[in-house]
């Protein structure tokens, strides 16, 4: 029998159970419910490239586990300093996926967290350093979901792509968080969940989370979003983010451009919601950020079946890049920004109650 902390639920995407890591193999939902136990950072790592964990935010959560267990197998086979060995796990955690910042940002903080220690046995604190960055993400998320409900101000429909809720976070979730929060406030008629080929995680785990959470939810094709705007009936599209470079451009799930272009066209508002941790001003601009290219075999196949005929090539960008002139805000725990630039996103960088670097 599952412990409790481990009955599935949209916020246990990633879950510190009796010292042991266990990651909701998001592959499977919502039809089958499968923990995937992992006693490495080399396993992590793997669960990372294989999508069994994904979103930006939860990912970096994971990566801080991810550290403990590292620091937890090298202080048991290594006589040396353990520090030294987890190089080796640091380049495996950072070769699993390039797009989601969140991933980088959480080896920055867990090594700099590593500099700090003296203690003889390290794991504890550092076990403790991953449970914080675990919290402060929901707590980011739940102030984030407030500020961006706020903007809504009247009972509308809105579109969403991928999944940007509990699953892609620490929990409550970014773009879902702002839907949850106005949902409470009663300002969600119904929302529209892109499927977002190919690895649908619109069709699985947004419209899996939604029903869990009794929010309307209603699955399209990501090419019926058009029509459905042009029908009047949208009031914003709301979405995640993968990394926001340091003049706005926002690097999110491939297909979001196309939304930010449509919304333009049809006078609906477009909303990226996302944690300070997903802002990289290291990053100058969208066209400077690694766009992940996974198999082509995920958009040749459907179902495991393939569908293009033998011989035919295909190209799986997953990522694209919005720039910022068509994003009408950026929605954080530290602050909104109204059509978002460079000079806006530093001064927001600047009110963040703890360094963000
Ligand atoms: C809360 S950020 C979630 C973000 O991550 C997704 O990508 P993937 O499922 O490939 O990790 C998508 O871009 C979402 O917006």
């Amino acid at each position: 029998m599952l412990p409790t902390s481990l009955i599935a639920h949209p916020d246990h995407a990633v879950v510190w159970h009796d010292n042991q890591l266990y990651l909701l193999d998001q592959r499977e939902l919502p039809h089958t419910i499968t923990f995937i136990m992992c006693n490495s950072g080399a396993a992590v790592a793997t669960a990372i490239r294989d999508m069994v964990v994904r979103g930006a935010p939860a990912i970096g959560v994971a990566v801080a586990y991810a550290v403990v267990l590292a620091a937890r197998e090298r202080l048991l086979n290594t006589t040396n300093d353990w520090r030294e060995h987890l190089n080796e796990d640091f380049a495996l955690l950072a070769a699993a996926r390039p797009t989601a910042v969140n991933l980088f940002w959480a080896l920055k903080r867990m090594r700099e967290f590593i500099a700090t220690l003296d203690h003889v046995d390290p794991l504890p604190a550092l076990l403790a350093e991953a449970q914080r960055i675990h919290a402060e993400d929901i707590a980011a998320n739940q102030t984030l979901g407030a500020l961006g409900a706020a903007l809504i101000d009247t009972p509308t429909a809105i579109i969403t792509h991928c999944n940007a809720g509990a699953l892609a976070t620490g929990g409550y979730g970014t773009a879902l968080g702002v839907v949850r929060s106005a949902f409470a406030a009663g300002n969600i008629r119904c929302v529209y969940a892109d499927e977002t080929r190919p690895w649908l995680q619109g069709s699985r785990l947004t419209a899996w989370e939604l029903h869990e959470s009794g929010i309307p939810v209603t699955v399209q094709a990501d090419v019926a979003a058009a029509s459905l705007m042009a029908r009047g009936d949208v009031g914003w599209v709301i979405v995640g983010a993968d990394r926001i470079a340091a003049n706005g451009d926002v690097c999110n799930k491939i297909g979001t451009y196309g939304l930010a272009i449509l919304a333009r066209h049809h006078g609906v508002k477009f909303m990226v919601a996302a944690p300070l941790s997903t802002v990289d001003l290291d990053t100058p601009n969208g066209a400077a950020i690694p766009i992940e290219e996974r198999a082509a075999d995920e958009v040749l196949c459907c179902g495991g079946q393939r569908v293009a005929p033998a011989g035919v090539a295909a190209r799986n960008p997953v990522f694209d890049v919005t720039p910022a002139a068509l994003v009408d805000y950026i929605v954080t725990e530290c602050g909104v920004i109204a059509q978002p630039d460079a000079a806006k996103l530093h001064a927001l960088y600047q009110t963040a109650p703890i360094a963000m670097d």
